[in-house]
């Protein structure tokens, strides 16, 4: 079983007022932070991004970038589920682990812990992603390749809703995953929450 990672960071942090990928937390932007624990579990790291220019500098030279590319139909922002589609049509492991940039209390033994049950994974589950009351946690979740024309197909429908996405589709939820682990860090209220 192959792993790699998708990291997105090409979102718009209207709610942080500041790109959320670049700020320090304890002295480590969060991208950076992102991709060490990425690197916890797999040596393929691409980072989906319209700028990449922005983050190079940033991280190591092992982490491959995808430039993102507006779809015709669609204006900036085009939101978390093109940019996987374009980042996922990269990739040639059997599984990728998706990440958001903006989970700063990541933690690289659970994410491994996860890798280890993907062998027990249903072959008709597209996804194996943690599973709360309020719905999936798409960003912090592992993805067959094989997915890449179900998402294409939803897409090209005018779908961008991850939940709805993953509602349609046969997915096996990862069970109690820890929900302080997976705290996002959306507005300068969550960032003072951290510190
Ligand atoms: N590549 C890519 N990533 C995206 C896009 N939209 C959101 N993301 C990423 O998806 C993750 C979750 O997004 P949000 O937490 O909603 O972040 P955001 O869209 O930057 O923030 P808001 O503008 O406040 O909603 C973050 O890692 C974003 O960078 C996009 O259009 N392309
Ligand atoms: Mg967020």
């Amino acid at each position: 079983m192959s792993l790699a990672a998708i990291v997105l960071a090409g979102g718009q942090s209207s709610r942080m007022g500041q790109d959320k990928a670049l700020i320090p937390v304890q002295g480590v932007p969060l991208l950076r932070h992102v991709c060490d624990v990425a690197a916890e579990c797999t040596n393929e790291i691409y980072v989906v991004t319209p700028w990449p220019q922005r983050y190079r500098e940033l991280l190591p030279n092992t982490c491959r970038f995808v430039q993102e590319r507006p779809l015709h139909q669609d204006i900036h922002p085009q939101g978390p589920l093109v940019g996987f589609a374009q980042g996922l049509a990269q990739v040639q492991t059997d599984w990728v682990l998706l990440l958001a940039c903006d989970l700063p209390r990541l933690r690289g033994e659970v994410l491994q812990g996860w890798a280890q049950q993907l062998d027990t994974v249903p072959e008709l589950a597209i996804a194996f992603v943690p599973y709360h009351a309020q719905g999936w946690d798409p960003l912090c979740g592992f993805y067959r390749r094989s997915c890449l024309p179900l998402l294409n197909a939803f897409i090209s429908r005018g779908g961008r809703s991850f939940q709805r996405w993953l509602d349609h589709n046969e997915v096996q939820a990862i069970p109690d995953a820890d929900k302080h682990m997976l705290f996002n860090c959306n507005t300068p209220n969550d960032l003072a929450a951290l510190n």
